[in-house]
């Protein structure tokens, strides 16, 4: 059974439709201003209402105020909040009693002793998303991680893969970390925030979907 598989960081309709039509599970909208895939709230929002019911929609917050998060769920309204920055497994939780979508947190993984310090995030996320470490920014640049940390990773609650996915390695970072779900963002662009309709087919179908 082949993962999920989320296209993070659409900002068109065009390119919306097509991670859709070409069988994506989950898509991603940005709101973080230093992103050059950020959308404003009105955008994400309109995007959103154009992919209900056909693919989940997830929102991407980084270390968002309490203001800018509740104003971005009650107007977005997704499926899904993927946190990515350094939030915290009791603002996860808050969030959650909140609204009624799944909440994601993205780990960087440096070492084996993350796989430890991240079971915090049981209970109060739906979903662990392990990416490679922060650097410039964190998240969406292109950058993988040891995948061998990975082998035989059981978790309690659901995990995927980010970080320096392409249509050339998805297939192999599948089979060697079994991950349920990737997610992908600058693997299936032309230039930093563009994405490549091309290129997102070439993902989809080397992850089998
Ligand atoms: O996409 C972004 O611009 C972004 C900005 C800030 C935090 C996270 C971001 N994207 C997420 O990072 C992963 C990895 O991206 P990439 O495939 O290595 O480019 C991506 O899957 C998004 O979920």
């Amino acid at each position: 059974m082949p993962p999920f598989v989320k296209i993070c960081g659409l900002s068109t309709p065009e390119t919306l439709d097509a991670a859709i039509r070409l069988g994506a599970t989950h898509i991603g909208l940005v709101h973080y201003a230093p992103s050059p895939r950020h959308v404003d709230l009105k955008t994400a929002t309109d995007l959103r209402q154009r992919a209900e019911g056909k693919v989940k929609v997830a929102l991407l917050l980084v270390n968002a105020s309490q203001q800018l998060t509740g104003e971005a769920l009650s107007q977005v309204r997704p499926d899904i909040v993927q946190f990515h920055g350094n939030e915290t497994p009791e603002w996860l939780a808050a969030v959650k009693r909140l609204v009624p979508a799944e909440v994601w947190k993205a780990v960087g993984l440096a070492d084996a002793g993350t796989l430890d310090r991240v079971r915090k995030y049981d209970g109060a996320a739906d979903r662990i998303l392990f990416d490679a470490p922060a650097a410039a920014l964190p998240g969406g640049t292109g950058t993988r991680f040891d995948w061998s940390l990975l082998k035989n990773h059981r978790h309690s609650i659901d995990w995927g893969v980010a970080g320096g996915l392409t249509p050339a390695n998805v297939a192999q970072a599948i089979a060697e970390t079994g991950a349920p779900l990737v997610d992908v963002s600058s693997g299936v662009e032309s230039a930093p925030g563009v994405k490549d309709v091309d290129k997102i087919a070439a993902f989809l179908k080397a992850t089998g979907r």
